[in-house]
């Protein structure tokens, strides 16, 4: 179904997240005329992106009605201060709807009159492709017709979870929000192993291209990603030996533990 709004999207930060959910709804046939970005330091890529697309994009965009969704993609602390320029753009049915993360549906309504709609988001870079998660909680003033907007946006990107519990956007940003970058990082590692092994910069290359199937062997299997595992893993076999080294005292699950409530403590630090 073509994603479609009730009135303008005005993008405040078209950088790595806020492009890639654009990307994204345009991919699901949002109509580029309803889109406005607002961003005074658009990078080269994105500006021609959005040229390409006839996309408005400056830094104060002119808009034909309120926005349906203004769409707050700035770093969290730009995010706090930009907050008074937003509230004069906010019409009647207007949705605010914000990806920073660690700012609370508090913080963000600190500055906007105590009516307005605030949704309050965790999305991944995934969503470039269609296959992101968002994790989204409304404050008391969202609409089901809001909520039905925020939905549809973030759904057209991939998949959507509500809640009703804010804390739990802590955990959710260290898993799924930066979780990408754990599994880029593997696939640099790997890459680099590689060549360290004998491979060829070009060869360590292309096996790391052709490793994003074990990404949709799980995504499409019925089996958990242990049995997953074992399936790749012969008694005695190479694989094993792998793990030996990466499962041994339980290293990696350690250091994922570790690396997860940092990015957890992160998210709670800014939002105080
Ligand atoms: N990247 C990710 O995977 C995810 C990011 N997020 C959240 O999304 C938000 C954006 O992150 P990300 O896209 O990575 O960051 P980027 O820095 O890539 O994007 C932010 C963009 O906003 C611009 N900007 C700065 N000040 C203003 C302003 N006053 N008005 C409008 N635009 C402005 C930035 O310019 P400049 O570069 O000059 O500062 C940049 O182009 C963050 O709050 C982050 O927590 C959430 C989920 C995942
Ligand atoms: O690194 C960050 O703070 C943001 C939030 C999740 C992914 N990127």
């Amino acid at each position: 179904m073509t994603l479609r709004l009730a009135g303008p999207l005005l993008l405040i930060g078209a950088g790595k997240m806020g492009g890639a959910l654009l990307e994204g709804w345009l991919k699901q046939g949002l109509d580029p005329a309803t889109v406005f970005i607002q961003d005074p330091a658009l990078s080269e890529a994105m500006g021609a992106f959005a040229a390409r697309h006839g996309i408005v994009a400056n830094d104060a965009p002119e808009l034909p009605a309120p926005p349906a969704v203004i769409l707050i993609a700035v770093k969290p602390n730009v995010a706090e201060k930009l907050l008074p320029e937003v509230e004069p753009m906010v019409g009647e049915t207007t949705v605010v709807l914000s990806i920073a993360a660690g700012r609370t549906l508090e913080s963000l309504s600190r500055y906007l009159p105590d009516t307005v709609a605030v949704v309050r988001a965790m999305p991944n870079t995934p969503a470039s492709v269609g296959q992101g998660i968002t994790v989204c909680i409304a404050n008391a003033n969202v609409t089901a017709e809001q909520r039905r907007e925020c939905d549809a946006l973030l759904s057209a990107v991939g998949d959507v979870v509500w809640v009703e519990d804010e804390a739990l956007l802590d955990p959710v940003t260290a898993v799924s929000g930066s979780g990408p970058a754990y599994v880029f990082l593997l696939a640099e590692c790997l890459e680099q192993a590689g060549i360290d092994a004998g491979l060829s910069p070009e060869h360590a290359r292309q096996l790391r291209e052709r490793r994003s199937p074990a990404g949709a062997l799980l995504a499409q299997s019925d089996e958990d990603a242990a049995t997953l595992r074992k399936n790749v893993t012969s008694p005695g076999g190479t694989t094993a030996a792998a793990l030996e080294v990466l499962m041994d005292e339980e290293r990696m699950k350690t250091l994922l533990s570790r690396a997860v409530a940092a990015a957890a403590k992160r998210s709670r630090e800014l939002s105080s």
